[in-house]
């Protein structure tokens, strides 16, 4: 509906009013979109000065025709009475402007009254602050506006995330209240910076919602209005957890790469060193810069090991990126280093190498430690020989020499004689410095070609290359002999040892390396058994020898029960009356294959087969029992005597055994004599004091027997509870030649003498023997020159009769 017609002077007014108003104006036909009128400001708005009446107001909007058609029915129809559209200017620009239109009617005609707002400026505004709004919400950054009371202004949706809050919840309320009072006070110090006109970043630690640690980055901005006075503080929290963590992994890899034990070289994609660390530094003593553009590989030589290739390492670093194994570097001093190195390419996206890593271990170590675990595999440990592993290995080889090259050769089984005296009187540490001593000399009377191993205890082989006559292979026995020929000085004593030796010929005494040892053993075994201190070859054993030896271990295990062993009896005199002072019984045993076996054969067996025990036991019994008849049938004999091996007295129930043999048989202990030898009691005297003691108490003589041969001490003889010396007949034997025997002879009997013991020569045969011995001072004597061992029958007779020779 348009308003009613106007009068003249009314007109007038408003059509001076319209011509000169500030604002852009313009009559429009309704119809048409024709500009019927524009007032002055309107023409210099658009630049058309009293021509913008050609243009219809569309075309100012560049529309078509058809749509300026549309848009003025819209116009007419329309409630809204403004508009905004983009209107070209004279002058080409194009500018936003909002158009308020009112229809009026002059002369009957209806128009449209329309005022022009330019609104470029504002729209630009607006969208410059939509734009911000925008990038505010989406920002990943936290965002919130904080004014000068604390109170949020505004805070984006990351924000509110972190916070865990609503945008209603956050917004005005304070901050205080929001991030809790802990937090508010973190931040208050920097919040107040900032308030004074400061961009303040710090960082801190935030626990997000689900109560997990985040590193946060926070930067305060002050914000002003717009008369420029501070208004508050944006803060920018920006979650740099991720980054701080690898920032911690770089920091932790740059210290591993410096402070690693390995050593690591950076090369570039041509593979030419850019970086060294220390630990390569210290491992091969180059400088830095003088590694620095080489080619990695030049530093690893081509030597060891012996399948390193350099191009072949090329290859496979180009095909698989990587390479791993075992080189060798020469350092700066020249010296060559074992390392295991591990090349790695650092590849970009399409695989195409970088960079090159190599880690490089340094194999000194592993390869010193291996050289060692190989070493003691195949060495004793104490003397460093060969053992026997590495004999046999060793002997396999000369075999095979021997066998191509048609020659001979000999295997050496060298046992020391009565070396457990010497553990036993000196102990185990003087055992093992002779034994070290020992090796040495075998190992310096051998040829270069020549192998000495340590096989047990006191037993070594010796390999024996290419001797090929019967003399070649006395030489070498008798050079493994000369090595006891003077003494081992050990612990301030002289030991004078002995071996013996026995031989074993390849081809003739066995092909292989078990053979050979095996039968050069029992050739040892032979020599033992004929005296220790001398050597037998296996050849001239006989057939017996070595059956015996094989069958005698198994004949010995079922004597007992077989009733094998008997005693025979040896009396022992009193040289100035002539008279019997005791008997010392000796076992025998007689197998029915093997005949009579030497004691000295079978006691060693017996104990280091464990069946001591039992057989000294029954021993014990029957000489009890021997002496109880005897005593019954009214003979006197002063003592029988019982040899006592170490094993049985060890055992803790001896003394116990020996009481019940007392018990059984109704014997008085006052007329038993135990024989102890000289090495065993001196080895654990303190040990059996108490023990021999319990014995003695029980009206039981101790005598030590061998003596002389073993190392006693003065102080441990003064202590132990002994009554009689036995002088050894090995001293007794060469008596009256030797004057070495003499001296020995003369200092036991001076000793027992000091000591207020008795003493006893055994092994005597002869009256110029007892004579020296006598006017020596030792009136006991026993040996074949008197009796030899006799059976208890004998011994019955022997003693019915007068006693008296
Ligand atoms: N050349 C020579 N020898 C003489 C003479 N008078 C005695 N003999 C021998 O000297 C050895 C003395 O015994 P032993 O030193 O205790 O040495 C004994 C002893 O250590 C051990 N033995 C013997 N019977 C037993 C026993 O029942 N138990 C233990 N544990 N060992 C025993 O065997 C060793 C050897 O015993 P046998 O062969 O019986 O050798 C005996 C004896 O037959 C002589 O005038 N000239």
């Amino acid at each position: 509906m348009y308003p009613k017609q106007l009068s003249s002077n009314t007109t007038e007014l408003y059509q001076n009013l319209f011509n000169e108003a500030t604002v852009p104006m313009l009559i429009i036909s309704p119809e048409t979109g024709q500009i019927v009128s524009a007032n002055r400001a309107a023409e210099a708005y658009y630049g058309y000065s009293k021509g913008l009446t050609q243009f219809n107001i569309m075309a100012l909007n560049q529309l078509s025709p058809q749509e300026i058609k549309q848009e003025m029915s819209r116009a007419k129809s329309c409630k809204r009475n403004y508009f905004i559209f983009k209107h070209k200017l004279a002058n080409g620009n194009i500018r936003d402007v909002e158009v308020f239109s009112s229809p009026i009617q002059v002369q009957n005609q209806p128009l449209l009254f329309s005022v022009i707002h330019d609104i470029t400026d504002r729209i630009k505004a607006e969208q410059e602050i939509n734009l911000y709004a925008q990038v505010f919400t989406a920002s990943t950054d936290m965002l919130a506006v904080i004014d000068d009371k604390h109170a949020y202004l505004a805070a984006n949706q990351s924000y509110l995330k972190l916070v865990n809050k609503t945008h209603k919840q956050v917004i005005g309320a304070f901050t205080r209240d929001i991030i809790g009072e802990h937090a508010y006070h973190d931040y208050l110090p920097h919040y107040k910076r900032a308030m004074q006109g400061e961009v303040v970043v710090f960082e801190r630690l935030f626990y997000d919602a689900n109560r997990s640690k985040r590193d946060i980055e926070v930067r305060y901005f002050p914000f002003y209005s717009r008369s420029g006075k501070q208004a508050g503080v944006v803060a920018v929290q920006r979650d740099i957890t991720e980054r701080k963590s690898i920032e911690e992994e770089l920091r932790l890899s740059a210290t591993v790469y410096q402070s690693t034990v390995e050593g690591v070289i950076i090369s570039d994609n041509k593979n030419k060193i850019v970086d060294v660390n220390q630990a390569f530094i210290n491992m091969t003593g180059y400088q830095k810069q003088n590694l620095i553009g080489l080619p990695t590989l030049s530093l690893f030589t081509r030597q060891a090991p012996a399948t390193f290739d350099i191009d072949s390492v090329h290859h496979t670093l180009e095909q698989d990126l990587s390479w791993r194994g075992e080189l060798v570097t020469q350092c700066k001093d020249g010296s060559l280093l074992p390392i295991w190195a591990t090349i790695n390419a650092v590849t970009t996206g399409n695989n195409t190498p970088e960079r090159y890593v190599s880690v490089i271990r340094d194999m000194s170590f592993y390869k010193r430690t291996s050289e060692r675990l190989e070493f003691l595999a195949h060495h004793d440990n104490l003397t460093h020989l060969p053992n026997r592993l590495l004999l046999s290995a060793r002997l396999e080889q000369s075999l095979n020499r021997a066998k191509r090259s048609q020659s001979r050769l000999a295997v050496a089984f060298i046992d020391l004689d009565r070396f457990k005296n010497i553990n036993d009187s000196l102990g185990h540490s003087a055992g093992d410095a002779l034994l070290v001593a020992v090796a040495g000399r075998l190992k310096d009377c051998i040829r270069e070609e020549d192998t000495i191993a340590r096989v047990s205890g006191d037993e070594f082989v010796a390999i024996l290359e290419n001797t090929t006559s019967s003399q070649d292979v006395e030489t070498a026995t008798q050079r493994l002999s000369a090595a006891f020929a003077t003494p081992f000085y050990i612990e301030k004593h002289a030991l004078f040892v002995t071996a013996s030796i026995g031989v074993s010929l390849y081809p003739n005494d066995g092909q292989t390396p078990s053979q050979l040892i095996h039968n050069a053993d029992t050739a040892m075994y032979k020599s033992k058994q004929q005296g220790r201190n001398q050597s037998a070859l296996f050849s001239e054993l006989s057939t017996q020898d070595i059956e015996e030896q094989n069958v005698i271990e198994n004949a010995l295990r079922g004597a007992l029960n077989r009733n094998e062993f008997s005693l025979v009896f040896q009396p022992q005199m009193d040289l100035n009356h002539a008279t019997c002072l005791g008997i010392e019984v000796l076992l025998r045993w007689r197998h029915p294959e093997l005949g009579q076996v030497s004691p000295a054969v079978f006691i060693p067996l017996a104990e280091q087969l464990g069946l001591i025990w039992d057989i000294g036991n029954w021993v014990l019994h029957q000489a009890c029992e021997q002496g109880k008849a005897w005593h019954d049938l009214g003979l006197d004999f002063g003592r029988i005597a019982v040899n006592v091996a170490g094993m049985q007295l060890r055992h803790g129930r001896f003394n116990q055994i020996v009481e019940q043999a007392i018990t059984k048989t109704g014997f008085t202990p006052h007329a038993l004599e135990l024989e102890i030898t000289e090495d065993f009691v001196m080895s654990k005297a303190d040990e059996h004091i108490k023990q021999l003691a319990q014995l003695q108490a029980m009206g039981i003589e101790i005598a030590i027997d061998d003596f002389g041969t073993g190392y006693s001490s003065l102080n441990y003889l003064k202590k132990l509870p002994i009554t009689k010396l036995k002088i050894d007949r090995s001293f007794v034997f060469d008596l009256v030649q030797d004057t070495d025997s003499q001296v020995i002879i003369a200092s036991i009997i001076a000793l027992a003498n000091a000591m207020n013991l008795s003493v006893i020569a055994e092994g005597v045969e002869t009256f110029e023997q007892a004579k020296i011995l006598s006017q020596n001072g030792c009136h006991q004597a026993q040996g074949y020159l008197y009796s030899k061992p006799i059976t208890a029958a004998e011994m019955q007779h022997w003693l019915s009769k007068a006693t008296v020779i």
